[in-house]
């Protein structure tokens, strides 16, 4: 008689440890909606970009910049592996970070108001190298995504600012949020936008021994 997939589970060790180096809410939400409570490790960086730089090459640096001062900050011998992004719009070549105050906020709106956009995120994750190996193990994956928005009239994206929602969001808006309204179309990974590639993150912290649905 052949046995049923529920009779063959194999038994596993304890899962281990995810720690996530974000102070972003909605990378959290993200990893939990994949069923993981990761511990929040804070660690500040510059995000200062390099004159020239191209944005992929951006978004990758920083998110492994932020990966290594998650990492130098660890309470403890990691358990297991780390994370950490970066997301930025991108619009004529040029990466755009959250909005200082209201006149960068409603410039980045007018610049993206009736037009196609990219959304990169690059992921990073670091994980306790081989034996004797000083330094941890990395891998990056980078995601990206294009949006579409609608014409943007002025007094919506003051109105919008007012709202308070574009002023910790890269490109000064949000998908998941009131921004919405905005966005016509897209193409790509929905949740690469919010600020963490789900398809791609559970691939990477797969090879990482997190699994996102333990069988
Ligand atoms: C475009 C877009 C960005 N965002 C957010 C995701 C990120 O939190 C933020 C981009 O800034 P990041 O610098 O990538 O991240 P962060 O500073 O918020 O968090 P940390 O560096 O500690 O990880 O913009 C949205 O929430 N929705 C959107 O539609």
């Amino acid at each position: 008689m052949q046995s049923s997939p529920l009779q063959s589970r194999p038994r596993h060790p304890e899962p281990l440890q995810l720690y996530l180096a974000s102070q972003s809410p909605r990378r959290l939400q993200l990893l939990e909606q994949l069923g993981l409570s990761p511990v929040v490790i804070i660690a500040e960086i510059d995000e200062t970009p390099e004159p020239d730089e191209p944005p992929d090459a951006y978004v990758t640096r920083i998110a492994a910049a932020k990966a290594q001062a998650g990492w130098a900050r660890l309470p403890e011998a990691p358990t297991g592996p780390l994370l950490a992004a970066d997301t930025a719009v991108v619009i004529d070549g040029r990466p755009l970070g959250k909005p200082a105050d209201a006149e960068t906020a409603l410039s980045m709106l007018a610049l993206l108001s009736d037009r196609t956009h990219e959304v990169l995120t690059a992921v990073t994750v670091l994980a306790v190298g081989p034996e004797g190996a000083r330094a941890p193990s990395q891998r990056q994956c980078l995601s990206r995504t294009a949006v579409r928005m609608r014409k943007i009239e002025p007094s919506e994206a003051l109105s919008y600012w007012e709202s308070g929602e574009p002023r910790d969001k890269a490109g000064a808006y949000a998908i998941q949020g009131l921004g919405a309204m905005f966005v016509e179309s897209l193409h790509g990974s929905y949740s690469n936008v919010v600020g963490l590639p789900l398809y791609e993150t559970a691939a990477l912290l797969r090879e990482q021994g997190i699994e996102v649905l333990r069988s």
